[in-house]
């Protein structure tokens, strides 16, 4: 679903995070994406998205170059990507129910009332969903992030730091939902810095580990 070869990438005016990435997130895998803070995870996950471009190398995105995609391509490719930001990024001005929409009418598709109040109950959301994002909790947020970021039923689901501020039990609530999304078929990449997180995902799922660290990719593929 997404391969990097040789990847290298650099803000402008910044120099190299990263240089040498090469890795392949096959349909249906498990990763975590770890490393110390400032190491690159999040401009790996927006790379995945093509919202920024390797500086060199080739980043192949659903067997599309990225490099070449042009403006319907990337749309499309956005709809097969759910994304859950580090900070959720909610319009706090409208109800969670509207906020977990929000995919499906930037789509230009009919709103699935259904569909929504599914992933409410699936986040245990429901009494929430006319709640302003304001007044939810740290979980509550990452988990309507989450129903968010799958409406659109995304092949890949890609969340950064979802357990960031969460305590340990909310975590592994989180966590669990996103097994039970790798379990129906979707391959799921987790940033996070959090190794008890990862250890505990090994209970449950056969996840790979990338670390990047100095630019590099230092563990590609370690099994947990
Ligand atoms: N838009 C940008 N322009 C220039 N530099 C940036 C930009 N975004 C991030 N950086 C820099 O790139 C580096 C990597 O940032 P990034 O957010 O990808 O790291 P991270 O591993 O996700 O960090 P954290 O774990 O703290 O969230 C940092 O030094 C950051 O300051």
């Amino acid at each position: 679903m997404i391969e990097m070869r040789d990847v290298a990438f650099a803000y402008p005016r910044g120099g190299a995070l990263f240089q040498g990435l090469t890795l392949s997130l096959p349909r249906g895998s498990f990763h975590f994406l770890t490393g110390p803070s400032g190491a690159g995870k999040t401009t790996f996950l927006r790379m995945c998205i093509a919202d920024l471009l390797p500086t060199a190398g080739k980043l192949t995105l659903f067997g599309q170059d990225a490099a070449t995609m042009g403006r319907d391509a990337i749309a499309g490719l956005r709809r097969r990507v759910g994304l859950v930001h580090q900070d959720t990024q909610f319009l706090d001005h409208l109800p969670v129910a509207e906020n977990i929409a929000l995919p499906m009418m930037v789509a230009g598709e009919p709103i699935d009332m259904g569909a929504i109040r599914d992933l409410l109950a699936w986040v245990q959301m429901t009494g929430q969903a006319r709640s302003m994002p304001p007044a939810l909790s740290g979980g509550e947020r990452q988990r309507a992030a989450l129903a968010r970021a799958v409406i659109l039923s995304p092949d890949v689901i890609l969340a950064d730091e979802p357990t960031g501020n969460l305590d340990w039990d909310m975590s592994l609530r989180l966590l669990q939902l996103l097994v039970e999304l790798n379990r129906s078929g979707k391959t799921v990449l987790v940033a996070t810095h959090d190794l008890n997180l990862i250890r505990a995902a090994k209970q449950q799922v056969s996840a790979r580990v990338l670390r990047i660290a100095g630019g590099r990719l230092q563990t590609a593929g370690a099994e947990l």
